[in-house]
């Protein structure tokens, strides 16, 4: 069996274009809205609560192939798993895509995370049960309270500088 590998992206220069407008997609573009990436989503209709992210680009229509041929992480969030399946056939070895109804037909997953200033724990069951991850990431809420923000801010300040005696 081969396993979920967890790591942290810095992607302000990388594109993301996400295919839906419900509320998935909507949690999906939250996710990233603050990393700096381009957010473009494909769908007819969009929810109301996109009109809280004004960087996020929306292009009003149903999606064709060509929709992602810039993109550099492809997240399909369609009701309907056929657009999503096709959206898959559709990528190229080089992106990296998310399925949201179809965690085996994924190359990455969203965890569910704890930020805290700083810090960043996050949770995943490697897709095998998101509630579980939801109920683990709110006894960690509590766990990691506001004082991590200082925290993490003084370890940081003590750190001795690489190379540095
Ligand atoms: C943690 C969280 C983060 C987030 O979304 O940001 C997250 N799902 C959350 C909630 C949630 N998801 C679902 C329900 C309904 C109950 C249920 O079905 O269990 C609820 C509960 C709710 O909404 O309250 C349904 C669901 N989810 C996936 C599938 C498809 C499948 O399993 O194949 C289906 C069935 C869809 C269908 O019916 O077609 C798949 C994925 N969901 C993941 C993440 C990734 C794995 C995470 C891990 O490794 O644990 C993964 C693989 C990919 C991805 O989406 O990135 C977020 C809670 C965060 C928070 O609240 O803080
Ligand atoms: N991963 C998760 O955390 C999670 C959680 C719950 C549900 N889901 C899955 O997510 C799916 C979407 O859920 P939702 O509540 O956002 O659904 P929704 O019905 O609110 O939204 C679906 C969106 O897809 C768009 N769409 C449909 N066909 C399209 C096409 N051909 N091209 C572009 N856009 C198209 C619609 O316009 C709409 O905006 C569910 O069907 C379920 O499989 C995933």
């Amino acid at each position: 069996m081969t396993e979920m590998v967890p790591l942290l992206f810095r992607l302000s220069s990388k594109k993301i274009v996400i295919i839906g407008g419900g509320k998935i997609a909507f949690r999906k573009a939250k996710t990233f809205v603050k990393s700096g990436a381009a957010i473009t989503i494909i769908s007819p209709q969009i929810i109301e609560d996109f009109k809280e992210f004004p960087s996020i680009t929306h292009i009003n229509k149903r999606f064709e192939k060509d929709d992602i041929k810039e993109a550099h992480i492809v997240i399909t969030a369609t009701n309907d798993k056929e657009v999503n399946q096709f959206v898959k056939e559709c990528t190229t070895d080089f992106q990296w895509f998310n399925d949201v109804s179809d965690q085996k037909n994924s190359d990455f997953h969203t965890p569910a995370v704890v930020r805290r200033g700083e810090l960043i724990v996050s949770v995943s069951t490697s897709g095998k049960s998101p509630i579980l991850s939801k109920k683990l990431k709110s006894e960690l809420e509590n766990y990691f309270d506001d004082h991590y923000v200082e925290i993490v801010k003084t370890y940081a300040d003590d750190r001795k500088k690489p190379g540095i005696e």
